[in-house]
Order: C-alpha cells, then structure tokens, then sequence
C-alpha cells in the first residue's frame, strides 16, 4: 500500500463539523447509525466529542429508537467486531474467551444481553448486540466511564425467531433456546467466570426475557455485583419522574400526592418491576406496605389481573387483586371506569393502546391524569405525545419511553418527559464503580431514584417537566452517583474508605473529575503530521 498522509492543511478545518456534517447528510436513522458506529471504530475520540456536544440529536440514534432497527437488521449491516459473544457451544470453556477481551484489567462495567426481550421487539437472539453498545455509550457520554472500562456482551444462546433460523446472514448460532437446567448452568459458569475475569466488574443485564430476567437477578444479586437495568432501573427511573408527576398532579386536584391510584397496562418485567418500586412512592409518605400495594393495579393480555385466574405466573402474583371476582375485565376503558386511577403506565409493547377513549376517561377522572406509555422503541409505543396533547387539550402530566419532539397546541408549547432507565444507569454504574459496592441494594436503588427527582432545577420545575434535560445528564449521573455511594456507605457495602473521609461538597467533587473527557482534538493525532 502507498503511504498515506493526512493533508497538510486539514488540522486548521473543523474535523467535527464534518464528520456531524456527513452523519447528518445521511436520511434514514438506520443510515445515521451505521455512519456513527463506523467513525467510532475509526475514531473512537472523535466519536464521543461531538457525542456529548449534541446528545438530544445523537442519542435518539445510538439508543432507542433507532438502537431497535440496528437490532432487528445487524446480521445484515454487521461491520466488525465490537463486543463479546459469549456463546452457548463455550460452555466448559467460558473463561478463556472472557479472558481473551482487550486489558481486560480495565474491565468496570458489562451490559449483557441475552437477546431475549430486545426492547419491545422480542427474541432478536444473536443480533441484540447494539443494546449493550448502546447502553454503555450512555454509560460513556452520561457518566464519564472510560471507553476502555466497558465490556459489551452479548450470549449468543440460541433463537426461537424461526426468520432469524432461516436468515443465511445470522450470525449467531442456529438452534432454538436452552430450557431450565442447560440454561442454568451456562448462566452459573458464565457469572463465575465473569467474576474471575474481572474481578472488580459491575454486571448490568439487559432485555432477558421477563422469566429469565427475574429468576437470574435473584439468584446472583447477593452473590455477584449485579443488577438489572429492566427491572430495578426502570423501576427507579418511574419512580423519580412519579415522584414528580404527582407532585404536578397533587397542585391541580387539591388532593395529598399519595391518593394517588396507578393503573400498569403490561405486567413483564418492566411492568412488575416498576410497580414493585412504585410502592415506594406510597411508603416513604409514611403508607403501610400493604395499604401501599392495594393502591396498584396491573393489566396484561388478558385483562385485570386477579388472583382468581388460573394458571397465573409466579412475578404476576403479588399485585393480583383480591378484591374482584366478577367477569374477566379486558377492556382498558372498562378497567379504567372499574378502578379509577389517577395514574396510567404502559409497558406492554402494545403501539397506540391508550386511544382517544383511554385519554378522555383518564381525563374525567383527574383534572392532571399521569399517563406514561413507556414501552420501546417509539413504534410500539402506547400513545404518541401529540395525540396525549390533543385529546387531553394539554391536561395529562406526559413521559415516554423513547424520545418526542415537543408539541404546540393552542399557542402552548408542551415539552415531553423522556421516562427512560437512561436516566439512572449510568450514575448507578458510577457510584458502584467508585464506592466498589459489593451489590447493588434495593435502597441505593431507591437512593438513586430520589436524587433523580431532586435533581430538576428551578427552570426545569418551572416548565413543569418531570425529568431534567438530557444535556445536564453528566451532572444527573454524578448526584446519582453521590447518592449510592453515600447509600452503599450507610449500608457498609462500600470498598472505598478513602471516600467515607469526604465531605459532601468534595465527594460530588470527586466524582465529576473522575469522568472520562475525549481528549480534546487539537491535542490529538492530526497535530502530529
Ligand atoms: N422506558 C423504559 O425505560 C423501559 C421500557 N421498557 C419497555 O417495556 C416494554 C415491556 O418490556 P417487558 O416487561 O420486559 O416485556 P414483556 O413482554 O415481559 O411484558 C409485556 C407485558 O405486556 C402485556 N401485554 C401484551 N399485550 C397486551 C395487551 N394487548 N393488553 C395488555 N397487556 C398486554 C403482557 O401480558 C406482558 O405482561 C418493552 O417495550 C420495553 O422496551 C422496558 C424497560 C425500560
Ligand atoms: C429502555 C430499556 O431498557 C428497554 O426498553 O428495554
Ligand atoms: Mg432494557
């Protein structure tokens, strides 16, 4: 090959003009995505500078939605190698091929996928690689954890997507998934092995299948560094914007925010998970855990859930009503004139489940409903922001999971809460990783959750959002961070005795200068030739 030279003169042009110039030249989302994933293979540096200069333009991209299409088409658009799979066929061997990760003495922070539950999308299986890339850049750009500290993982176990079985380009193997016992025992190497390898690493698993999801994190949670972002992220993550959304809805109703009644369409992993954190909300306003419960509902495929019906599943039981044994009720309205709720969440992956009927009964029940559709990416989300403004003229307190533009109706403008675990992972990383947590407890969880409804400034609050603005999210990460640190402290699950020693202004100080910067570009490569 002829030596190559950059030209004399490209040190004195913006090179990342022109890189954001060319990504946004690009129509498609998908399009975006495969240019960026490409300049961060080239230019890794490059990549997250302007990454954390344009966030709300970029992370729509890298994460949900688009992060979704690059799932369901990465066989088709796979470039290089950028993670770990971990396959079920390296079972007896796992060890070495963890070992064989780049400095893997770095190693801080896994996200590990299965591929089971790829946000609403199903059993993507091999291709769900994107979502841990995805997750840990946040975990890069939102908390300053250095790029060469994350392991993105994907278990290549298998699929019961039979279009993927038949997909000639599939990368992953080709055989259905492993059933109890085999699958319990790949995931019991794979965690010891993950815990020889790197030893000081925080596990966060990602879109397991609701049964998986919480059968593994109570086995490992009190053994390993673990948590699941599913199931105790998004928990904490609703919880904080609950927390703040009641508040909003407590000041038009005259009613105490604990009166409110939450109604869960979509009982998985996501649904039970929240509902679980939820009755915090409840319970630090001095509630009784039971009298906390019966103020949640939740809803799945087949209606209300009760504890009547038959045959139903073990994480369905605890919010089963005792307190109605008449016909099935499947209907959303119904349910909602049944219960009454002031409150209505969506994570059932069912795309525009919350019609002009569910708004307007939620709106004649409560001056400021709550509605939160969370489920992901945006095509299968509940309810789309501009209808919830339309139909409601403005009333419902809004978060969705994916992204929304803000809406305009009547000469108002109406900005949308993004209600996304993105907002809690990272700082929840961080604090582990700093504190060097045994475990990750229900309380720094919780813990987490607080400092994420407090962190709103007073012109956030002003503008009535439930979530700070995605560009502050460096500063969020570090109060998150603060928090489970200073829980993992009170709990005496910390491994850092230095940071006991600090007071609270020096340790917020701390973790801000702890955060990885992309080493700005003058200082880099392109001066030396
Ligand atoms: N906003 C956020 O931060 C997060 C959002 N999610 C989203 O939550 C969604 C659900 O995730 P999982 O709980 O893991 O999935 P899952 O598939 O285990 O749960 C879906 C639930 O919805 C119910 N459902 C399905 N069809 C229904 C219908 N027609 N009517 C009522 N209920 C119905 C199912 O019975 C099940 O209980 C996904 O779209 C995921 O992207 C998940 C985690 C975080
Ligand atoms: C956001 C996320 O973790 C999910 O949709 O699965
Ligand atoms: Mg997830």
């Amino acid at each position: 090959m002829s030596p190559t030279r950059f030209p004399p003169h490209f040190a004195k042009t913006d090179h990342r003009q022109r890189s954001l110039n060319q990504m946004r030249s690009k129509q498609l989302g998908l399009e975006k995505y495969i240019y960026l994933n490409g300049l961060k293979g080239r230019d890794s540096d490059l990549f997250y500078d302007i990454l954390l200069e344009n966030m709300q333009e970029m992370i729509p991209i890298l994460y949900t939605p688009t992060v979704g299409d690059a799932c369901v088409n990465y066989s088709h658009i796979w470039r290089r190698p950028e993670g770990l799979y971990v396959s079920i066929e390296d079972k007896g061997r796992i060890r070495d091929v963890l070992a064989s990760w780049p400095n893997f003495n770095d190693g801080r922070i896994a996200v590990v996928t299965d591929g089971s539950r790829i946000l609403g999308l199903g059993d993507l299986g091999a291709n769900g690689l994107p979502i841990s890339l995805g997750k840990l850049d946040l975990y890069i750009a939102g908390a300053g954890i250095k790029p060469s500290s994350t392991v993105p993982i994907c278990l290549d176990l298998g699929t019961n997507t039979q279009r993927y079985l038949d997909d000639p380009l599939y990368i992953g193997v080709r055989r259905p998934r492993p059933l109890g016992p085999e699958m319990d025992e790949f995931m019991d190497e794979f965690m010891e092995a993950m815990k020889e390898v790197f030893p000081t690493l925080l596990v966060q698993f990602e879109d397991f299948s609701t049964d998986n999801a919480f059968k593994y994190l109570e086995r490992y949670r009190h053994q390993y560094r673990v948590f699941n972002d599913d199931i105790q992220g998004t928990g904490s993550v609703i919880l904080s914007g609950f927390t703040n959304a009641a508040r909003l809805s407590s000041a038009a109703s005259g009613l105490p925010p604990s009166d409110q009644k939450i109604l869960f369409f979509g009982a998985g992993s996501a649904g039970i998970g929240v509902a679980k954190q939820l009755l915090s909300f409840f319970t630090l306003s001095g509630m009784s855990p039971e009298e906390a419960r019966s103020r949640i509902y939740t809803v799945d495929s087949k209606g209300l859930i009760t504890a009547n019906r038959k045959g139903l599943q073990e994480h369905k039981k605890f919010f089963a009503r005792t307190d109605y044994d008449g016909p099935a009720l499947t209907d959303l309205v119904d349910i909602i004139n049944h219960v009454k709720p002031t409150a209505l969440l969506g994570l059932s992956t069912i795309r525009n489940a919350f019609t002009e009927k569910v708004v307007k009964a939620m709106c004649a029940l409560n001056p400021r409903p709550i509605m939160f559709p969370l489920s992901n990416p945006v095509a299968l989300c509940e309810l789309d922001y501009k209808d919830a403004i339309e139909w409601s003229s403005g009333q419902v307190i809004f978060a969705s999971g994916s992204p929304y533009k803000p809406v305009s109706h009547d000469g108002v403008v109406y900005e949308p809460g993004q209600g996304n675990n993105m907002y809690i992972f990272p700082g929840i990383g961080l604090g582990s990783i700093l504190s060097r947590t045994r475990h990750v407890s229900d309380a720094m969880v919780e813990q987490a959750a607080i400092a994420l409804a407090n962190s709103l400034t007073e012109e956030e609050n002003a503008a009535e959002l439930v979530y700070p603005r995605l560009a502050r999210i460096r500063d969020i990460s570090a109060q998150v961070a603060f928090a489970v640190i200073r829980q993992a402290q009170k709990e005496k699950l910390d491994d850092n005795a230095y940071l006991r020693t600090l007071p609270d202004s020096d340790l917020l100080g701390l973790i801000h200068d702890k955060m990885w910067q992309p080493p700005a570009l003058q200082l880099r490569s392109f001066t030396r030739l």
